[in-house]
């Protein structure tokens, strides 16, 4: 940003900061931009091509998904996948190529035959005549064609040139389209291609009426500022849907997802958990998680929210993995909060430290007390729960005490009421002040001895006993 040219340039100074700062709110109405909403957070003025709070899911754990290593979906296992996608209520559900093997073909063709209430049916095939045949013959609602058009997969996959995949294009899509059946054209590893033979082969295919066109980061190097470029050139260019489908090789696939949604996009591809080749595509559930941020009404009002935890872990069951321990909304941490700065924010107002409601997920927040960065204000809300009476130079004194054990080792919730209800009790019958800390170490003594010398105790060392002897 330049300087008022009767200014000297003054790097650093205050006034050269409050100047910057007045200009940038004159120019962006906020720094951040935008109004705050109900939870203070800015939102940024719409862009008008923004579908932000108008787009698709094209859910493709049956496609993409299946190409992740780990996988092997039976048809049971598909329709159950199926089935609860369409619970959660996905848009669509991409299936694999019919041509890939019988078993493909014939699950395809069952899956169509479900009857699912919401989820449209796709499969997803080459830019060849013969996959396309296969295709419409297996009752789906929609066949999704790709080809490769960078010169790294024009040369070394399938070795064709832009006038023959054109040309294949017309005829796949003339193809599918006179049987009723909704067809959409992509372009493989599109961020590698060059931008002009995209915009002609994109024009050329919207003009025979395909239902949406297909940008996709095959190998994961687009950045959200790519995408938003090369989506809105295209906006300008066709006038059907535009799907996106965002590879995660460089950690930026859902951002780019979010991105291609602010420059026009209106469909995403996703996966459950991201699974698909290499490290995966859009996760379903980071998707959610970005969208509830931007549109949370309108997410909630097509989406089932409390069956994602499930859907996830009939996915990670069927792939045999764990559902990652910061999955976004339903990893194991995603709604805890440990430190005592956070935790006495939290419990005051839950949306000083978060962006999304777990009970809109059907998901519980969890504050975490038993460890050395708590403080006295998590202490207190527990002992709350526990309905002790303890005043405030009380609950302080019993968190140093806490403290000083978690300094040794992590105490568990258990550990931490025994020590509430010891350090209760104990001043309740006038054994204890507060800053005698020697006395409740005492206490705490006698109590464990007391626990390792109880009747089940003594039982189950005499059949050690008995077992050793
Ligand atoms: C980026 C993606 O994820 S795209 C989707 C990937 N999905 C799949 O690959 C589905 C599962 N695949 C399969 O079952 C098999 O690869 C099949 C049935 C599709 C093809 O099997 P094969 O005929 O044995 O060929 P193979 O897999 O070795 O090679 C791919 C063939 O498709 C051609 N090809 C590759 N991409 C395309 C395309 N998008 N459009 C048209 N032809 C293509 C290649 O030129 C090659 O043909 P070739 O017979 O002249 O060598
Ligand atoms: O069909 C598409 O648009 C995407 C195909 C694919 O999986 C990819 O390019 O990574
Ligand atoms: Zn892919």
């Amino acid at each position: 940003m330049c300087p008022p040219a009767d200014k000297p340039v003054a790097n650093g100074s205050e006034e050269m900061v409050a100047i910057d700062l007045a200009s940038a709110v004159k120019t962006n109405g906020h720094l951040n931009g935008g109004e705050k909403d109900k939870k203070g957070f800015y939102n940024r003025p719409s862009d008008f091509l923004s579908n932000t709070s108008n787009w698709q899911i094209i859910e493709s754990t049956l496609r993409e998904g299946e190409q992740f290593a780990n996988a092997f979906f039976d048809l049971e296992t598909k329709i159950k996948i199926a089935k609860a996608l369409d619970e959660f209520g996905v848009e669509w559900i991409e299936l694999t190529s019919p041509a890939a093997s019988p078993e493909s073909r014939a699950h395809c063709e069952a899956i169509c035959q479900l009857g699912l209430k919401r989820s449209k049916i796709l499969t997803h095939i080459r830019c060849h005549m013969d996959d396309a045949r296969i295709a419409v013959e297996t009752g789906v609602d929609g066949v999704d064609v790709v080809i490769g058009t960078s010169s790294f997969l024009r040369e070394h996959s399938h070795g064709k040139d832009m006038s023959w995949i054109t040309k294949t294009a017309i005829e796949v899509i003339q193809f599918v389209k006179s049987k009723g059946i909704e067809i959409r054209f992509s372009s493989e590893d599109s961020f590698r291609s060059e931008l002009v033979d995209l915009l002609s082969i994109y024009r050329t295919v919207d003009k025979i009426g395909v239902n949406r066109v297909g940008v996709a980061d095959t190998v994961g190097c687009a950045d959200p500022r790519q995408v938003y470029e090369l989506v809105r050139t295209l906006r300008g260019v066709v006038s059907c849907d535009i799907e996106c489908h965002f590879h995660n090789d460089t950690g930026c696939a859902i951002a780019n997802a979010y991105a291609a949604l602010e420059a026009g996009a209106t469909h995403i591809d996703t996966s459950v958990l991201g699974i698909g080749e290499r490290n995966g595509i859009t996760p379903l559930g980071g998707l959610i998680a970005r969208m509830m941020v931007a549109d949370p009404e309108y997410v909630k009002s097509k989406y089932n929210l409390t069956m994602l935890r499930e859907v996830e872990n009939i996915v990670a069951e069927a792939v045999e993995i764990q559902v990652p321990f910061n999955n976004y909304i339903t990893g194991f941490c995603a709604f805890t909060h440990k430190a005592g700065i956070h935790a006495k924010a939290i419990l005051a107002n839950p949306s000083t430290y978060e962006i999304l409601n777990p009970a809109d997920f059907g998901m519980t927040r969890y504050v975490s007390i038993g460890h050395r960065l708590t403080g006295w204000n998590a202490v207190k809300s527990r002992v709350e729960q526990l309905n002790l009476t303890l005043n405030d130079e009380q609950i302080k004194d019993a968190t140093a005490k806490i403290k000083e054990l978690a300094d040794v080792r992590t105490q568990s919730m258990e550990d931490v009421d025994m020590i509430l209800r010891i350090y209760h009790n104990a001043v309740q019958e006038g054994k204890l002040k507060v800053g005698q800390s020697a006395v409740l170490d005492r206490l705490l003594e006698e109590h464990v001895n007391s626990r390792e010398t109880s009747p089940n105790r003594n039982a189950k060392r005499q059949r050690v006993e008995e077992a050793s002897a």
